[in-house]
């Protein structure tokens, strides 16, 4: 068995699975947020006939895409979630504190879990060695009372990437060139399993950007065999860390893609599709209106400090405002501590509350019809942030600092 397969085997209580099996995996937590929350809250209630959820310190209610709320219709959702927490004496609610998926890498999500999620980025947690993916809130419901879920064991497909990594190259380059390539439908229901010397060498942070768009390839999991790094990481936490699951020596993958990241130039992904990916020089001096360095994908420390390393002591464009939401609390504070915060705001930055902000567009940082945004975030769906009139393009938070400083699309490796 793959690495996949045997956290599917453990959490459904077999001694083996294989792909294409349909099993019952046990779950050790189910996070949802404020966009589907209710919804599963309706199924639990009405159509299970839910009383009670399976563990109330193992289902997780996070409100980040409409916070602060800037609708009643928002405010109302919250009311409602956070009822149903208080009803179910639910030890985890959190508000404002940062995005659903930044949160569960922090307190929740161990190497070796099964988590489930009612978001499609659930497929996160897979950088630190645990299975996660997200589900449609009737699934979530029926996880919340039963605490276990169905799953057909899905074939996994390896990533191999070697090479040292180029400056001025991230983890997101790789992964808008990898979805490019696969397409957007290229690994659905597929597992992605990434391996080789430029895995190693990428930290936490940036394997959480490659596994966070596993799901823009239509990927069930993505996963990086957990190391040091990960021990590491847990640690610093202050979390316990579990022993690692790995490949059988004979273990099966439906195929093998191979990437050096050598050669591997900074990427873009241009309207209106995930998969539309070119080299950055495709697009080199373009015009844009707005950029947002956060997000689930991007909003980590480490992306706020290559950010801040190229805005210091500069100024952003007078044709760009520049947005940037902390993923999370921690990340805000500790970004505060190292002076980041103060850069941004010197730099002409605006500085807001952790969430998903402009990644969703459901509070703040919309554009206007004919503007154009350049994003951290992972989606670039028409009118997912504002207008449907316009532009959404996808890069790293290095590009993405670049570019504010010029108001235009710029390479990152020139101001680097
Ligand atoms: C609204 C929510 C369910 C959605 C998701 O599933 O991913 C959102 O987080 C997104 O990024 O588009
Ligand atoms: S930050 Fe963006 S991608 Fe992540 S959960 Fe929020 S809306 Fe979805």
């Amino acid at each position: 068995m793959n690495a996949i397969e045997k956290i599917i085997a453990t959490h459904a209580g077999l001694e083996t699975v294989k792909a294409g099996q349909i099993v019952d995996v046990k779950l050790d937590c189910v996070m949802s947020n404020d966009a589907t929350t209710t919804l599963s809250i309706d199924v639990f209630k009405k159509e299970l006939k839910g009383e009670r959820v399976f563990d109330r310190e193992k289902v997780v209610l996070v409100m980040d895409h409409y916070t602060p709320c800037c609708s009643v219709d928002a405010a109302e959702t919250h009311k409602k979630m956070r009822q149903f927490g208080r009803d179910q004496e639910l030890k985890y609610i959190y508000d404002g504190v940062g995005v659903c998926h930044q949160l569960m890498l922090e307190h929740h999500a161990k190497p070796g879990d099964f988590i489930i999620g009612a978001d499609s980025h659930t497929c996160t947690y897979g950088a630190i060695g645990a299975l996660s993916t997200g589900m449609g809130s009737t699934d979530v419901a029926v996880g919340w009372l039963e605490g276990k879920v169905w799953i057909k064991v899905p074939l996994a497909i390896k990533i191999r990437v070697g090479g040292k990594w180029p400056q001025g190259v991230y983890a997101k380059d790789l992964v808008l060139k990898m979805i490019g390539d696969l397409t957007a439908k290229g690994a659905t229901y597929k597992a992605l399993v990434f391996e080789g010397e430029a895995i190693r060498d990428l930290t936490v942070s940036q394997r959480v950007t490659l596994c966070n768009m596993g799901i823009e390839a239509g990927a069930k999991f993505a996963y990086v065999q957990p190391d040091e790094k990960v021990k590491a990481f847990m640690k610093d936490l202050g979390r316990e860390y579990y022993p690692v699951i790995e490949d059988d020596e004979d273990a099966s993958y439906e195929r093998v893609l191979t990437y050096n990241v050598e050669n591997l130039e900074p990427q873009i992904a241009y309207p209106n599709s995930v998969d539309q990916v070119k080299s950055l020089s495709d697009f080199e001096g373009l015009d844009i209106d707005e950029v947002f360095l956060g997000a689930c994908t991007n909003g980590r420390l480490e992306d706020l400090e290559t950010a801040a390393a190229i805005l210091r002591g500069k100024k952003i464009s007078e044709k760009v405002r520049m947005l940037v939401t902390p993923a999370s609390n921690a990340v805000y504070m500790e970004a505060m501590e190292r002076g980041l915060i103060g850069t941004f705001m010197e730099s002409g930055a605006m500085v807001s509350t952790p969430g998903c902000s402009a990644c969703f567009g459901g509070t703040i940082g919309l554009i206007g019809p004919g503007e154009r945004l350049l994003t951290t975030a992972n989606r670039n769906f028409q009118g997912r942030v504002g207008s449907p009139d316009g532009e959404i393009y996808l890069a790293s938070p290095a590009t993405a600092a670049a570019s504010a400083l010029y108001g235009k699309i710029t390479d990152p490796r020139k101001v680097i």
